[in-house]
């Protein structure tokens, strides 16, 4: 079969742009939350971190990961997954990774083992060890396009030390150095970071067919995963012959934030709907609130643009002026506040990263917008640190005030809007606030079904959740001051609902 038909048989079709190469289209109506395409990756690999907690076959988190007895390099949950991937490339990998081992070299990066899949597996389909299909194929790889004479020479230097590497590991296999050297430029703008439910990444994959998607920063689509597959699901409605788009990059970011990550790794420039607001007053204001600095004016809501955002000292909303100079000076006190509180998170000093992240949101709040994506991205630390600390009254005081500006920074059918209102009833749930926790895990479920799919294990945990809370809120509402029944024991939730910590 070809892709051609393949897109099809799933309602969709390619077209070409001058400007963007290959667009995905949609060649009949998707609702909200309908699958659009998923497909298993071409390579894919684990993070370091994740090595050890996850299969390498199905990427699931296992508790009983068992190593290769031969390379003592991979994991598997279990023996079905062990011998799957056997199949498909571990053999000739193993063989390749117990030689390193025997030469006393190092089991190489991430980044690297996943070309040298890559190669394996092309050398595998073209011997006719292993079939292709129309999704899965070394072509639909080349058709990825390169970059490669935008790329900068020394990125391509450094490429080059690596295709030499991966010659010399996948020796026999023959390979061209120039070619290995372009599929180093194909991963850097086309693969994808693979995450859990929650966006914590976990690996990276190459998935030819869902790369065809172009990005937009108000996407109608969202791609996630199950394990290793890509899933991509619609957002909204979208009619026939619309651009199917994903987002590329973090999308809580001013224009110009996004634009320099979008160049940087993809080279191109955005002119999505969200992107051309950026010379229109809206877009000004929106821009200067997400990444600018407040207004000194009490009763003003506007904001002062700051950084990339044409530095400015003139509040965009009332023209008031205001001491750039003095907030810059405050603005990299509390960056290195902020850098030494993320150091303190990484060797788990939970309480100096709290006290930390503290003096970072004091000095924030007094010079950012309230709706400012640096201050909302330190409540967010502060919360996570004060579940960790089972400090959860702290921890839902943080959350309801990230929201706002996660409703502002995200789209509000964002699957992080979704799991925003998650943390808020999980968190109103635990401290027996069942009315709040039902409005908030009311909402989370709009939204997470649309994007996870209502069969996914997150909207199961959340339904069952939401169901223990209604029954609660009715219980409550029929006996006000009542005895509290057994099942409303709320000691106990915080013993048991470990999976508020991330
Ligand atoms: C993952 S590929 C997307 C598929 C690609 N259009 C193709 O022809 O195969 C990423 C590349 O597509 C192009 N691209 C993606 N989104 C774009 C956009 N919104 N505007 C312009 N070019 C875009 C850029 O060249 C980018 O590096």
């Amino acid at each position: 079969m070809t892709l051609e038909k393949f897109l099809l048989d799933h309602g969709l079709r390619i077209s070409v742009d001058d400007t963007k190469g290959r667009c995905l289209i949609a060649n009949r109506v998707f609702t909200p939350g309908e699958l659009i395409i998923s497909q298993e990756p071409y390579s894919s690999v684990l993070d370091i971190d994740s090595e050890r907690r996850r299969c390498d076959n199905c990427f699931n988190l296992s508790s009983n990961v068992k190593r290769c007895s031969a390379c003592k390099s991979v994991r598997y949950c279990c023996s079905s997954c062990q011998v799957h991937a056997w199949k498909q490339q571990h053999k000739s990998e193993c063989q390749m990774l117990v030689k390193l081992i025997e030469e006393k070299q190092r089991t190489p990066p991430p980044s690297l083992r996943l070309v040298v899949r890559l190669v394996i597996k092309r050398s595998l389909q073209q011997s006719g060890v292993l079939s292709t299909k129309a999704d899965d194929n070394f072509e639909t790889v080349e058709a990825l396009p390169t970059h490669y004479s935008e790329t900068q020479e020394e990125r391509l230097v450094s490429y080059a030390q690596m295709a030499n590497l991966v010659k010399t590991i996948v020796d026999p296999v023959e390979v061209d150095l120039k070619e290995v050297c372009q599929l180093f430029c194909r991963i850097a703008c086309n693969a994808h970071t693979i995450c859990d439910e929650e966006f914590r990444p976990v690996g990276t994959g190459l998935y030819p067919v869902i790369s065809i998607i172009n990005h937009s920063c108000a996407p109608n689509t969202v791609l996630l995963f199950n394990g290793k597959r890509g899933i991509v699901r619609a957002l909204q409605k979208i009619e026939k012959g619309t651009e199917v788009t994903v987002s590329y990059v973090e999308l809580a970011g001013s224009t110009k934030t996004r634009q320099l990550a979008l160049k940087e790794q993809y080279y191109f420039v955005c002119q999505c709907k969200r992107c051309r607001k950026m010379e229109t007053e809206e877009g000004i204001i929106e821009d200067a609130i997400l990444e600018g600095y407040k207004c000194p004016v009490q009763q003003c809501n506007g904001a002062v643009p700051s950084g990339r955002d044409q530095p400015g000292s003139q509040c965009v909303t009332c023209g008031s002026g205001c001491d750039n100079k003095k907030l810059k000076r405050s603005e990299s006190a509390a960056n290195k506040l902020l850098e030494e509180a993320n150091l303190a998170m990484r060797s788990r000093d939970d309480g100096q990263a709290r006290l930390l992240f503290e003096k970072t949101e004091a000095i924030q709040k007094e010079i950012f917008h309230v709706h400012s994506v640096h201050l909302m991205r330190t409540r967010d630390a502060l919360m996570k640190v004060c579940m960790s600390l089972n400090d959860w009254q702290s921890a839902l005081r943080y959350c309801l005030l990230t929201l706002p500006a996660y409703e502002r920074a995200y789209s509000v059918n964002s699957p992080l809007v979704g799991l925003q209102y998650f943390s808020l009833g999980k968190l109103h749930w635990l401290l027996g606030n069942s009315r709040e926790a039902v409005t908030a895990l009311t909402r989370a479920k709009g939204i997470l079904s649309v994007t996870h799919g209502s069969g996914s294990s997150l909207v199961r945990e959340l339904t069952g959740t939401l169901q223990e809370a209604t029954l609660e809120a009715a219980y409550r509402s029929q006996i006000p001051g009542g005895p509290e029944p057994m099942s409303l024991d709320i000691t106990d939730r915080f013993k048991h609902h470990r999976s508020l910590k991330r």
